[in-house]
């Protein structure tokens, strides 16, 4: 993201917690620890000081893994300046509290602050980001005029912003996606097919729909890019991290040989499953599923895979072993994805 505004000649400060990254990305343009091989702006100006890094900012981002984001606030809060807005690009729910990255901000943050709140979610790699690839997002914030000022900031020819007022919906969305790209990634390791694949992305979205509406997001988040536009995106393509994970378990379940070598790819697993936010969000979905009483059985699967030990085969073969019933219930007039 810092690449793409540069891109606009506008001078970017990137706050990064590694002294060795700052170092690499002033000294060589690359940052060749998490975007290695893509070259970045000098409009970009990389500190690991967090005040250096806010202070003149007219826009801030914050782009950390969701687990981190309650202490970053707490240790860094006082820095930030209020009066402008800060977007928040994370995806996944906290796991202790159940919380989406949004959520965290208003509950840490103090209330001047909520006004210029907004979120970032959709179809975007940051490897394509990176590289000026042609790429559409949604912004949601709660005050409509903030996510237009956002729109405005960040949109290009190749860089496409809707706004949007479901935040919820749009955070729920991008948390959930990661949970059904494993599902989807396990799939396709072990060779179920596309049509095992469309169908996961598809009863993902029903999935999906039902968490986003019982936690009163909009249910047409679902069709836009936060929704359907991510969860194709993520479940279908082995830049994901999440999808990776996914496959590589199957492929490990089913021992079959490898492409790369062994240690290569035991080295990527371990990486991606180190950064992979749908293996700490599938328990988070799990106990927030169960707590408001939405049922969600290919999350689940993947919450029994990878934290209750459960063997994958057996997981996704008892998915196809659900009683059988209507695609679709008719609820109050209009039909809604049936609970199955
Ligand atoms: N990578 C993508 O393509 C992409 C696209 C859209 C949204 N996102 C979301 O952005 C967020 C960040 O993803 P990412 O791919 O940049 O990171 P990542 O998942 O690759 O994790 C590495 C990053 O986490 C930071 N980090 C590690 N420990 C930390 C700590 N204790 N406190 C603060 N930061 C810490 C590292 O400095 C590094 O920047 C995630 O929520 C992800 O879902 C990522
Ligand atoms: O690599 P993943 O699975 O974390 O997905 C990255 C982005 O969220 C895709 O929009």
């Amino acid at each position: 993201m810092a690449n793409h505004v540069a891109s606009k000649g506008i001078f970017v400060n990137l706050w990064a917690r590694e002294e060795e990254v700052v170092q690499i990305i002033n000294s060589k343009h690359e940052n060749t620890t998490f975007l290695a091989g893509i070259p970045l702006s000098e409009k970009i100006v990389a500190t690991a000081s967090v005040a250096e890094a806010v202070s003149e900012a007219e826009l801030l981002f914050l782009i950390i893994p969701t687990p981190f984001i309650a202490k970053w606030l707490e240790e860094n809060q006082t820095m930030l300046p209020w009066q402008v807005p800060l977007v928040c690009f994370s995806k996944g729910i906290e796991q202790q509290s159940l919380r989406t990255p949004y959520e965290i901000l208003v509950d840490e943050l103090p209330g001047k602050y909520h006004a210029k709140l907004a979120v970032v979610s959709g179809p975007s790699f940051a490897k394509e980001i990176g590289v000026g690839l042609p790429t559409s997002v949604t912004c949601a914030a709660q005050d409509i005029e903030v996510a237009k000022q956002i729109q405005l900031a960040l949109a290009t020819r190749n860089f496409r912003v809707y706004t949007a007022s479901d935040v919820i919906g749009a955070e729920l969305c991008g948390a959930l996606k990661n949970v059904l790209a494993i599902a989807c990634g396990a799939s396709d390791g072990f060779g179920f097919g596309a049509n095992a694949r469309a169908a996961l992305i598809t009863r993902g979205l029903a999935e999906m729909t039902r968490l986003v509406v019982k936690k009163g997001g909009k249910a047409s988040t679902i069709t836009g890019l936060a929704g359907v536009g991510d969860l194709v995106l993520t479940c279908s393509s082995s830049l994901s991290r999440n999808y990776s994970v996914g496959q590589a378990m199957a492929m490990a379940a089913r021992s079959q040989p490898q492409q790369k070598s062994k240690e290569d790819s035991s080295n990527n697993f371990n990486r991606d499953l180190a950064v992979a936010e749908g293996v700490k969000t599938s328990l988070a979905v799990h106990l927030l599923a169960e707590r408001l009483g939405v049922e969600m059985p290919i999350c689940e699967s993947v919450y029994e895979v990878i934290h209750k030990g459960i063997d994958i085969k057996t997981a996704l073969r008892k998915l196809q072993d659900r009683p059988l019933r209507a695609e679709h219930d008719e609820y109050q007039g209009t039909w809604v994805w049936s609970a199955l």
